[in-house]
């Protein structure tokens, strides 16, 4: 999970530099907030505590892939759906670089000042992560359905640009979708092994969105990934086990990376599926271990397919019970690539209950072959049903990952 320790050396003329690249000065907020500085200003106001942060846990921003698909999986996770409030194509592209410059700096830890040359303007930059190191941040973005085509308008000349495969998930039998956890015309998904940096990063992504896009939603997460063991669920069950090696090239060629006859921007791009898993801890915790163990067709404490020793022994399917979880994902025949995260949301106040379940993410080239037949079935009689309700669903596609000097998505919106 760790990267090369190096310290950190941005000196003054860096932080110009990069200022110049990012060539964003001052945004104004809508809806009378006033003027604020925008974050990528910050970057030419080196703060005293800069050389006293060590980051030696950097995960590139730039890269032929976004990051957060492919690297290591973080400890923390937030992902938020927003909906775009102008129909102004250059709107959308100034927010992109933005959110670039934005990003780049928010990966390196760079961004580095609550402070304002004006104090008589907000900070541009909220604060809270001053002291702390980038954490491996990994910040990916997605568009929705409706980035394309909103209540059949073209809105941005886009719409000959949509990905193949990029629709909303069909419902499913037993699906109880609830309000807001519904798509997006754009999502951001930040992972972070310090929840605090995750925050932060959102949080000021969202805040240079002002006046161009909304929040719809937003779903934290967490995973316990103790020892470089395969992390558990709410559960107790491992969860990841069969996930394809986040190193196997091959395999997420075949698995993930868009196909070719995508549209250009896509390359190296793929399909993010997010499904808000709600998971009854209180039946399943009153239900016998065998109960639980047929449920998966593994076992709890060693994550063994069932007539197997050990976690990543291959699995005898005819061992497994008919309609248990893994069993039916299996005969699927697809695979997909999980980088789900726990979460907890409090307390349910109509039923008392627990509200914690799964964020499922899932990334895969073709959803429609994937995906959707093995959700669909999986719906249908998995045992699992028994202890989980799908409250939330949407798709995004992903874009292929940018150069320095490129911003955001560029191949799509200069198409
Ligand atoms: C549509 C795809 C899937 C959904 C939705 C899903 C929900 C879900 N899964 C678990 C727990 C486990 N899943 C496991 C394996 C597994 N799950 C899927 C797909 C979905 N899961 C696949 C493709 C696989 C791998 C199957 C295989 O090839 O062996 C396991 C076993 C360990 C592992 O391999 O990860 C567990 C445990 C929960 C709790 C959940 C919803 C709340
Ligand atoms: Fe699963």
């Amino acid at each position: 999970m760790s990267s090369e320790k190096t310290s950190n050396k941005y000196s003054r003329r860096d932080l110009l530099k990069m200022s110049a690249i990012a060539g964003v000065g001052v945004a104004l907020g809508a809806g009378g907030f006033g003027a604020v500085t925008a974050m990528s200003d910050v970057l030419a106001q080196p703060s005293s505590k800069e050389n006293k942060k060590i980051n030696n846990d950097v995960i590139p921003f730039y890269g032929e892939h976004q990051a957060g698909i492919d690297t290591p999986q973080q400890d923390y996770m937030y992902i938020a759906a927003l909906h775009l409030i102008t129909d102004h194509k250059q709107e959308i592209i100034k927010l992109f670089k933005e959110w670039t410059n934005l990003s780049e700096a928010l990966s390196k830890g760079s961004v580095k000042t609550a402070s304002s040359s004006n104090d008589f303007l907000p900070p541009a930059d909220t604060g809270e992560s001053e002291d702390l190191t980038s954490s491996n941040l990994t910040i990916t973005f997605g568009l929705g359905p409706t980035f394309f085509m909103k209540n059949g308008v073209d809105r941005f000349g886009i719409a000959n640009q949509k990905p193949k495969y990029l629709k909303d998930i069909p419902l499913m039998p037993r699906d109880a979708i609830q309000e807001p956890f519904v798509e997006g015309d754009i999502c951001i998904q930040v992972c972070a092994d310090n929840q605090q940096v995750a925050f932060h990063a959102i949080r000021n992504l969202m805040k240079a969105s002002n006046g161009v896009a909304e929040i719809a939603w937003m779903q934290s997460g967490f995973l316990n990934k103790a020892d470089g063991k395969t992390p558990r669920n709410l559960f107790g069950f491992k969860d990841g086990t069969a996930n394809p090696d986040n190193n196997d090239k091959k395999s997420l060629n075949e698995i993930v990376w868009a196909d070719q006859d995508e549209p250009g921007w896509m390359k190296n791009g793929t399909y993010m599926a997010f499904r808000k898993i709600l998971m009854t801890l209180e039946i399943w915790d009153r239900t016998s271990l065998k109960s639980q163990e047929d449920t998966f067709g593994r076992k709890k404490m060693s994550g063994a397919a069932y007539g197997r020793v050990n976690e990543h022994d291959s699995v005898d399917l005819s061992q497994l019970p008919a309609n248990s979880h893994v069993r039916l994902a299996k005969e699927s025949g697809q695979q997909i690539f999980r980088r789900a995260y726990s979460y907890t949301d409090g307390i349910d106040q109509t039923t008392g209950h627990m509200s914690a379940g799964l964020a499922f993410i899932s990334f895969q080239k073709n959803p429609e072959v994937q995906l959707i037949p093995m959700l669909k079935k999986l719906s249908q009689v998995d045992l699992l049903n028994e202890y989980t309700k799908h409250i939330g669903s949407a798709m995004f596609a992903i874009p292929g990952g940018i150069n320095q000097g490129e911003y955001l998505a560029k191949n799509l919106l200069e198409s």
